[in-house]
Formats: C-alpha cells, structure tokens, sequence
C-alpha cells in the first residue's frame, strides 16, 4: 500500500489518496533526441496539430510525410546537437522546464504544505499531458490547475495545450474540477522580470545597445486575420516592457522569427530586421525573445546562432542575446503569483 494512501477505507476498496489540488505545468516539447527519429517522431506530432498547420490532411500529410519529414528532421536535428544538454541527455528547453517546475514546486510547499503538487507535461513528446494528467488524479487531486506556459494566447501553443488537456480529463472517470491559466503577457511582475533581465544584461556591457529587438516567435499573417490575438499581445509587450523601462520608442522595436513554409509570416521577419538595422548603422544591438518562457531551440539557435549571423555579416558588430527568463527568481515570483491568483477560491 502506497505510503501517501489513506488507511480507512476497508481493504477491499479502490485505493483513497488524500485530497489534493495539482498545478500541471505545461511547454510546447521537445524530441527525445536529435537522431533522425527522435526527430521525425516530434515533427510530425508537432506539424500534424490542425492548431499549428491548419491546411486540410488530403492535402498537408502527403507533403509532410514524404518531403518535410524526409530532410528536416536531419537539418533540425542537426541544430538541436548544437545546443544539446549533452550532460543530462536533453534539450535545454526540458532542463529549464524541470528547473522552473521544481522552483516553483518548492514555493507552493511552503505556501500551502503538501495540500498541492505541482508537476510539468509536454504538449508533443514527452512527459505527455495524458500521462501526467492520470498520474496527478491516482495521487489524489480532485481539482487540476493547467497552466500552459506561454505569455500570450496563441490557438498554436495555449489553446492546443488547453485542447491536449481536455482531451485528458475526457478519459477520466473521476474527473477532477478543472481550470486552465490564460496568457499573462500584462502581468506586472512578468513585464517586471523582463525588464530587470534587459537591465542586468545591459548593466554587463562596455557599450550601450543602439537597439533591443524584441523577437517573438511568428505565425503566419492569416492567423491574425482570423482573429488571433497573439500579434497584438506581443507589440503591448513590447510596449509595456519600453514603459516599465522609461524608454524612448526608437530605444526599442519588434519583430517575428522562425518563418515556416512559403505563406506570409508576421513582419517584420527578425533575420532580416537585423540586418536592416546593421545597414542603417546600428552596429550594436541586442536581442530578448519575451513569447518564450524558456530557453530553446528558437532563442539558443535560431536567435543566438542564424538571426546573429546576420546582423554581423550585414556589417553589425555587436550582438547582444538576452537569455529567457528560465528560472530566474523574479519569473518565478511572477509565475507563483499567478498560481496563486488562479487557486483563488481553492485554498483557503
Ligand atoms: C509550422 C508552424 C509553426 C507555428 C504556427 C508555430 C508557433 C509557435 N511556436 C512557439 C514556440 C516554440 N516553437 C518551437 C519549435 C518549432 N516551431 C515550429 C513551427 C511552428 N511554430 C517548428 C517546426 C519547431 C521545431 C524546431 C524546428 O524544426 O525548427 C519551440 C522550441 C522547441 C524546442 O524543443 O526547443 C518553441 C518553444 C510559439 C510561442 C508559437 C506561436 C505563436
Ligand atoms: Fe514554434
Ligand atoms: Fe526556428
């Protein structure tokens, strides 16, 4: 018998784990590893979500079946051993996962004891939501906070993950209470924490940025159209983040990555922003990426590696890449501080 399991129930009853309440935190994922498929397994979870890539599957399956899913898992696998967590045998974004759910796991035990367990699910790979979500109802948790961490809505990250969440408690047959956590992009201790990283990283540096950049992740340009908010929830980011810092607003300008496919994507595309900015005689600048929670793929790589090497071989000279806000005691702050808001109502 489980060391947590209550001991009154007659022996001959299912198990009953004292009640709890689970905060699941939840990231996009990452593959298992960078071989082939490891790789092809990830990209064609990821790039089969209709949230993601919402072209009809008689028409986008056999594309991404047998031509995308060919080449890129080589080319993106590549990348990823690039900035490979080689010691721990991971991406970094599941080490800075792991580091942020037990910092805050440490918080919610010295605010509410072991009445809550925090925990982390994936919305593609591993650890799945499905599986954290059964492992969060057999501890004992009748309610279940979902808290997808993303700073802005996107129907790409937050509301897939929502879905993968429902999906979840849908095969439940003691289904816990259920809430999930919106975007927090205005939070002023998530605009606060962005803006102390841009403070520390400028406080470190012999010459002063021309200009910080903010990049966030893109999508294409008809999502907008459709109504997604993201875009506009990214250029209020910008500005509350020039605001909290006092800046004027040529100190500080955004722009959008990780173009995928030949759709138009939200402009301006960072890669060629940069250099833009390198030809009119911006020779320093540096980079934060604030749709990121976590360090990964799109900030060590994409940003830190290609978007770089752009800005200098258009004649800029000095890069700056600001790191995500990861574990850093003030994201942490603004994250418990959310938890906290959402659990209203649940703790006492
Ligand atoms: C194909 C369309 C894509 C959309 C739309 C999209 C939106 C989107 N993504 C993030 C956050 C992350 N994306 C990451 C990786 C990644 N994204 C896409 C494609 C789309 N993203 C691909 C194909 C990949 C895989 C990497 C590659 O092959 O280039 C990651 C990093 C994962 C990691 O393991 O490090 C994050 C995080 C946001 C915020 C967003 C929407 C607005
Ligand atoms: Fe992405
Ligand atoms: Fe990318």
């Amino acid at each position: 018998m489980s060391a947590d399991r209550l001991t009154h129930a007659p022996a001959n009853h299912p198990p009953v784990m004292p009640k709890k309440i689970g905060v699941l935190l939840a990231n996009l994922g990452t593959p298992d590893g960078y071989d082939y498929w490891s790789m092809r397994r990830y990209l064609s979870e990821f790039l089969s979500d209709k949230r993601v890539v919402d072209i009809p599957n008689w028409k986008w399956q056999p594309l991404l079946q047998l031509i995308i899913l060919t080449k890129r898992p080589f080319t993106s696998g590549a990348n990823y051993k690039l900035i490979w967590n080689h010691d721990k045998g991971e991406s970094p974004l599941m080490t800075f996962t792991k580091d942020q759910t037990a910092a805050i796991a440490a918080r919610m035990q010295a605010l509410y004891g072991a009445d809550v367990m925090v925990d982390f699910c994936m919305r593609y790979g591993n650890p799945s939501t499905e599986s954290k979500v059964q492992a969060m109802v057999k501890a004992g948790c009748e309610k279940i906070l979902f808290f997808p961490l993303y700073p802005h809505y996107a129907g790409a990250t937050s509301a897939t993950a929502n879905d993968a969440f429902f999906a979840a408690l849908a095969k439940e047959k003691r289904q816990p209470a259920a809430r999930t956590v919106a975007e927090y992009f205005d939070h002023p201790l998530y605009i606060d924490a962005l803006a102390q990283s841009v403070e520390r990283a400028y406080a470190g540096l012999a010459n002063r940025p021309d200009v910080l950049v903010a990049s966030y992740h893109g999508m294409p340009k008809r999502y907008l159209m459709e109504g997604d908010p993201y875009h506009c929830q990214c250029q209020k980011t910008t500005r509350l983040l020039r605001e909290r810092l006092g800046w004027d607003r040529a100190a500080i300008d955004t722009s959008f990555q990780s173009v995928f496919g030949r759709e138009e994507w939200l402009k301006p595309y960072t890669v060629e922003h940069v250099a833009e900015l390198a030809k009119q005689g911006k020779k320093r600048i540096a980079v934060i990426a604030p749709a990121f929670s976590a360090d990964c793929i799109e900030t060590l790589e994409e940003i830190n590696g290609e978007i770089r090497e752009a800005f200098e071989h258009a004649g800029g000279e000095e890069f700056t890449y600001i790191p995500c806000l990861n574990d850093d005691a003030a994201h942490i702050d603004a994250l418990t501080a959310i938890i906290q808001e959402n659990l209203q109502g649940w703790t006492a």
